[in-house]
């Protein structure tokens, strides 16, 4: 399997590209309280068409929220969210799965579906009711097999797939899907560093906007164009991995010590972490510091 042979796939537009406007994604004033409590609270950002933008922050800051808001999973109590200058909630729920694609944290079961039958749920609001798949849709679905590295396991049932087989399984999904906008949470999650590296790659050489939370702080740098820093339910730090992954902020944000020293390979910060917490911690204990 060779990843790095990877075609891009231009992004469906059924409105007329001339009119695309540079942002994709324009987020404006949103809060999302529920039971009483905020989580989310006056978030602002775009993504520009076409960009991939690292979401990150502490556990329980607030990413998967979001993320949930963006794919309409819950409703925002504040603030408007357009894609492409259309407010997402005057889409129908069609014209929405054409235009954006989920792959979430958590992968589902699909029980009785092989890998294919699976990827090719993406081509479904592409589709009429009684449309059936032609031979163009089956070469799509294969292309998005074999760049995740699947091909050999389209025949086998989904469920018996390992967790970051599944993972891929469900980006090739998303990919037949063509999406203007794909929205990802936690991609990385059960891959191998290899993967982590190839899967976060190819979704960057689609060329489409790309929003995704991501926990490993170098992976982020050294793939997304830009990245927005949630801490407690607000937006922290929002620009270029040099520009928001400063020492001073990972420290106060993660509560870690770290080295930012430029990435040997693409110059972008790399951070080298410090270790021996659990001995402060209980040196802090021991004299009465700390919480
Ligand atoms: N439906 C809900 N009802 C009540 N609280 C919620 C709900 N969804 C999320 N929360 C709370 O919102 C906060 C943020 O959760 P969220 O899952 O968005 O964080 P996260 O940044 O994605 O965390 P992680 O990195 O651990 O996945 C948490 O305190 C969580 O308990």
């Amino acid at each position: 399997m060779k990843l790095s042979a990877i075609q891009t796939n231009s992004p469906v537009n059924d409105t007329n590209p001339s009119l695309s406007p540079s942002i994709a994604l324009n987020v404006s004033q949103l809060s999302w309280c529920i039971d009483g409590k905020t989580i989310l609270s006056n978030i602002n950002f775009t993504l520009p068409t076409g960009q991939m933008l690292g979401l990150i922050g502490p556990n329980g800051a607030g990413k998967s929220s979001l993320l949930r808001c963006l794919y309409r999973f819950v409703r925002p109590t504040q603030g408007k969210i357009t894609l492409f200058d259309q407010d997402i909630e005057r889409l129908s729920p069609k014209a929405f799965a054409c235009r954006v694609a989920v792959v979430q944290q958590d992968t589902p079961h699909y029980f009785d579906l092989t890998t294919e039958q699976l990827v090719s749920m993406g081509l479904t609001p592409h589709k009429g009711m009684f449309d059936t798949n032609s031979s163009c849709d089956g070469e799509r679905i294969a292309k998005a097999l074999e760049k995740v590295g699947l091909s050999h396991k389209m025949h086998q049932q989904y469920e018996h797939l390992s967790g970051g087989e599944k993972q891929r399984a469900l980006i090739a999904r998303a990919i037949v899907q063509q999406p203007q906008l794909l929205i990802l949470d936690e991609p990385t999650n059960h891959l191998d560093v290899r993967y982590q590296i190839q899967i976060l790659e190819l979704v960057r050489s689609l060329g489409i906007s790309v929003i995704a939370s991501i926990h490993d702080l170098n992976l982020a740098s050294a793939l997304c164009d830009s990245l927005l820093l949630i801490h407690n339910g607000e937006v922290s730090a929002m620009g270029t991995p040099t520009e928001v992954l400063t020492e001073a902020r990972i420290g106060d944000v993660f509560g870690v010590c770290a080295k930012v020293s430029p990435h040997p390979q693409h110059k972008k910060p790399l951070i080298s972490y410090f270790y021996g917490y659990h001995d402060l911690t209980h040196h802090m204990a021991e004299r009465g510091e700390g919480g």
